[in-house]
């Protein structure tokens, strides 16, 4: 298996078709909805909050609410009101049950539901599936996060609608020094690895650092990316806003660190600084452009036309040299 990662990957271009960027289509279809690009802001309580959600729901993107010191049924009832889609994460604890059968009293199905835990090639993400498909069986049912083709195929037959990839690669994870496993260092090849025996959508998630990485991923087989760090800076982010030496940042901290958790017991996430850089709408147009011109490059039109690309892995950070193609 060959192993690398977005800093050390570069994708060839092919002859171009269109006469201008703004004929490439950089939309994509997650279950019964498209969104204009193949991005999710990481479900994580620096990076996203109800306001956002509203925002990219209203505006054609796809969200993920996270899950954490959050009334779930509450969220789904303001989404509901305010007449878009809802996008939730879930655990796999009794809490978690017990906000689905409130859901289902309800009668509020979420139109997407994530489960979100560390590992998540695990029995409790199957039982959960399973109770996901008989309660709620309109909802789109996102699985993760897991690291191998075994598991994503495990997901696939237990009736995850999609497969989320990705465990360590993250800017605030700490799992790789505290554990010794997972994908960081390497997310890209993993999920190339992945996509091989994957028959539904991946979600790759994790260790995106520029706009580049997210038409990278698409090539190696993921139908969208959550990214995390590069959406935590912006004016918009729910982090706190901290002032260093007159300039400013927001905070951003994993959703397995101290700081999200209230206490230090199974700690695989730290908290850093993000400067602030801009505004959400200017972030997404940006990326909405870069993939435009990304799929120009592929010779296409369209976002799937970056999977027909050759590529070249590069020795190293800053390296000119390339060792296979
Ligand atoms: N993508 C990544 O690399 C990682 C992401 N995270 C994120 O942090 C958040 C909290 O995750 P998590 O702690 O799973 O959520 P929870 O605290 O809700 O735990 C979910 C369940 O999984 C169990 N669990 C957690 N880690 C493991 C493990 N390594 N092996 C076996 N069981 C485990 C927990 O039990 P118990 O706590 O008793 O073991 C609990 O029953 C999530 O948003 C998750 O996505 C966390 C780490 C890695
Ligand atoms: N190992 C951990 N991973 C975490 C934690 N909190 C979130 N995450 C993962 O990181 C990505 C975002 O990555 P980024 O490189 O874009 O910043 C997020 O979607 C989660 O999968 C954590 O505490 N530990």
């Amino acid at each position: 298996m060959e192993i690398f990662d977005y800093d050390n990957i570069l994708l060839l271009p092919r002859k171009c078709r269109v006469e201008s960027r703004a004929e490439c289509d950089a939309s994509v279809t997650l279950g019964q909805r498209s969104f204009r690009i193949p991005v999710v802001p990481a479900n994580m309580k620096t990076v996203v909050n109800e306001d956002i959600c509203v925002w990219m729901a209203q505006n054609g993107y796809f969200y993920v609410m996270h899950r954490f010191d959050l009334d779930n049924l509450q969220f789904v009832r303001d989404m509901k009101a305010r007449g878009v889609y809802a996008s939730i994460s879930l655990g796999v604890k009794q809490p978690d049950y017990d906000t689905v059968d409130r859901l289902v009293a309800e009668g509020l199905a979420p139109e997407y539901i994530t489960i979100d835990i560390a590992h998540g090639h695990a029995d409790t993400v199957r039982k959960m599936i399973a109770y996901l498909k008989k309660h709620l069986p309109g909802s789109f049912v996102i699985a993760g996060n897991v690291a191998t083709p075994e598991a994503v195929i495990d997901l696939e037959n237990w009736g995850a609608d999609a497969t989320k990839v990705g465990i360590g690669p993250g800017k605030v994870c700490i799992t790789k020094m505290k554990t010794g496993f997972g994908t960081g260092g390497w997310q890209l090849s993993a999920l190339k690895w992945c996509a091989r025996v994957a028959t539904r959508p991946i979600i790759a998630d994790g260790g995106i650092r520029e706009h580049g990485d997210i038409a990278k991923s698409i090539r190696f087989g993921a139908t969208l990316v959550m990214i995390g760090s590069m959406l935590a800076g912006l004016e918009e982010s729910p982090g706190q806003t901290v002032e260093v030496d007159g300039k400013l940042f927001k905070e951003y901290y994993g959703s397995a660190s101290d700081f999200n958790k209230g206490e230090y017991k199974h700690v695989e996430g730290k908290r850093i600084l993000e400067p602030i850089k801009g505004k959400l709408v200017d972030t997404l147009r940006e990326m909405e452009e870069d993939v435009q011109s990304a799929i120009s490059y592929a010779g296409g039109t369209r976002l799937m036309d970056i999977r027909k690309v050759n590529y070249v892995v590069l020795g190293g950070k800053n390296s000119n040299e390339d060792l296979m193609m």
